[in-house]
């Protein structure tokens, strides 16, 4: 099931450095959100906030509110690990297991999380989720060969098929197409498309044309100055966002005058 998320005042820090400052929003479920901003506006470090990966980094922490669906993320009764089955991630290069075939590829999450699964469920495991990232018809005579056989294109949707596999609610996305082709990009769009009538999709980019074509709302990100931390400038649905920004400085971003 499809989950909303509300942030509320949400401070993040690496050590005493604060990176992004004082962020609130509603994350729709089933719906995509597209985080855009210059580079360093703290947009790959807020998203890994929503899955609790940012505080893997040792002195990493973060301060306020995130609620999915009426539970609170941070709360000290909630298992980070189980945050991070409910709240999936795509990185921006593909990362397949290399040692794995393309089926052992799509059961890993599953294995670390299950007891046992019998060979027939894994197999309705690895269809379904090979399926649902547009990958099966070109894979499924070969589930036995490498993953890291397969094109850049194909790699990034086996890591989809992947994060699908353990049925989570919200799919983050931190740039997943920055290594691909126009044609495999091109691919994993429609799959964005296709998937958000069944999951929340969070997806940071740095091609504006891109958040326009996958997005529902955008969140623009922005740097005051060097060294100061990261802060959310408008987060609005995306056709007023590219047609009509509320704020000057998302205005001159979108349009290419600055980042
Ligand atoms: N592991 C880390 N330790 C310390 N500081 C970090 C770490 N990762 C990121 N930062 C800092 O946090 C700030 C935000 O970085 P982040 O990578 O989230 O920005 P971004 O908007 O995603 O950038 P880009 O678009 O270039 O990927 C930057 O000042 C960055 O140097």
């Amino acid at each position: 099931m499809a989950k909303s998320i509300d942030v509320s005042d949400v401070n993040i820090y690496y050590g005493d450095f604060k990176a992004v400052e004082d962020v609130s929003m509603t994350i729709k479920a089933k719906s995509v959100t597209a985080f855009i901003g210059p580079s360093g506006c703290g947009k790959s470090t807020f998203l890994r906030t929503l899955n609790r990966m940012h505080e893997v980094i040792p002195g990493a922490r973060v301060e306020g509110k995130i609620v999915v669906d009426g539970q609170s993320l941070y709360d000290p009764a909630v298992d980070p690990v189980e945050v991070r089955r409910r709240i999936g991630m795509v990185f921006q290069r593909p990362n397949p297991f290399p040692t794995m075939s393309i089926y052992d590829n799509v059961l890993a999450g599953n294995r670390l999380n299950s007891k046992r699964i019998s060979r027939s469920e894994a197999d309705a495991i690895v269809e379904r989720s090979l399926r649902g990232a547009n990958l099966w018809n070109e894979v499924k005579d070969r589930l036995g060969k490498p993953g890291m056989g397969l094109s850049g294109g194909q790699q990034q949707r086996l890591c989809i098929a992947r994060a699908i596999a353990v049925e989570p609610e919200v799919l983050l996305m931190d740039e997943p197409c920055s290594a691909l082709d126009p044609i495999s990009t091109a691919a994993i769009e429609d799959l964005i498309h296709e998937l958000k009538s069944d999951y929340t999709i969070v997806i940071v980019t740095h091609n504006m044309q891109q958040a326009a074509r996958v997005s529902d709302d955008t969140g623009f990100f922005n740097l005051k100055a060097a060294g100061k931390p990261g802060h959310l400038v408008e987060f609005n649905p995306t056709k007023q966002m590219f047609t009509n920004p509320d704020n000057a400085d998302t205005e001159a971003y979108i349009s290419g005058r600055f980042g």
